[in-house]
């Protein structure tokens, strides 16, 4: 079975510019949402190449992103951060912020005929439709997931299992979440400086009947976890490479420390 490595090197401030950790060297897409900005925005949005707004998220955009640079205008900040695409059902998003960005040259997708599936779902569908990525290599940052209505953070944890071969990294202030395919074994570098230790592992997308880890204060050894029985929270991260092996997916989520 193949590795997957994963870092969180795009929440450094000077990240190498080489592939991270000897993995695959990463194409960041930013995706922001209509929840608050996290106060890393910048950083992600540089690390990104292509950054898109989920309906609403484009007013976090407009509205937010001036208040992290007190010292600039707010009109010189908003042209700075412009973004390529605004996607969603366009039942959030203000009428004169969807105009201001498309003055600069946004692509504005009006999806509002599909009631089906969530804005996020939308965007992440946009990306993996881009003709000109090299979708092994690419990886969804995904701003502002969590935090107020509990039914859209349970809608971007579905995402995951949707695109369980996209990788997709949900993000806050307070921590990240991704997915760990079972087609893969894992590698996961810590940096100390920006995450952990608090960490956990849960069977998000439905009973593991074995799981294996390395690197954690409470590892798992072959171990069945399941909703209504095991799964793996308040756990620690103690070395600087985790490593975990399952048969099932399984959802990884860390603490983040105050970056930005
Ligand atoms: N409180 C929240 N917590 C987590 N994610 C959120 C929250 N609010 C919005 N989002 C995310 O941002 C995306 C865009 O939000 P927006 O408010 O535009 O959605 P919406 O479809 O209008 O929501 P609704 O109609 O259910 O209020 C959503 O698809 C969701 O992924
Ligand atoms: C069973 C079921 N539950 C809820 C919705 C509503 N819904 C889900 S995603 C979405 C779009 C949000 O931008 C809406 C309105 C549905 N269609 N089907």
């Amino acid at each position: 079975m193949e590795l997957m490595t994963h870092s969180s090197a795009f929440l450094l401030s000077n990240p190498s510019p080489a592939a991270p950790d000897g993995g695959a060297a990463l194409t960041y897409v930013l995706v922001i949402l209509n929840r608050d900005l996290p106060r890393f925005t910048p950083l992600i949005w540089k690390a990104a190449q292509i950054r898109i707004c989920a309906d609403g998220g484009a007013n976090r955009l407009y509205d937010e992103l001036p208040l992290l640079f007190p010292d600039e205008a707010n009109s010189a900040v908003r042209q700075r951060y412009k973004p390529d695409v605004i996607k969603g059902d366009m039942d959030s998003v203000r009428e004169e912020v969807s105009q201001f960005y498309r003055d600069l040259g946004t692509k504005v997708v009006d999806a509002s005929d599909d009631q089906d599936t969530t804005d996020l779902h939308k965007c992440v569908a946009y990306v993996r439709d881009l003709p000109n990525l090299e979708h092994q290599n690419t990886c969804i940052l995904v701003a502002g997931a969590l935090g107020g209505r509990f039914d859209h953070e349970v809608g971007n944890i579905n995402v995951l299992c949707r695109f369980s071969s996209t990788r997709i990294v949900l993000l806050s202030n307070d921590c990240l979440i991704q997915l760990l395919p079972s087609s893969h074994h894992h590698e996961i570098h810590i940096h100390p400086t920006i995450e952990g230790p608090h960490c956990g592992l849960v069977p998000i997308c439905g009973p593991s009947k074995s799981s294996t880890t390395t690197g954690l204060q409470w590892n798992l050894s072959d171990t069945e976890m399941k909703f209504g029985g095991l799964i793996s929270t308040s756990n620690l991260v103690k070395d600087e490479i985790v490593t975990v092996r399952s048969d099932s997916d399984l959802l990884w989520t860390i603490s983040l420390k105050l970056i930005g």
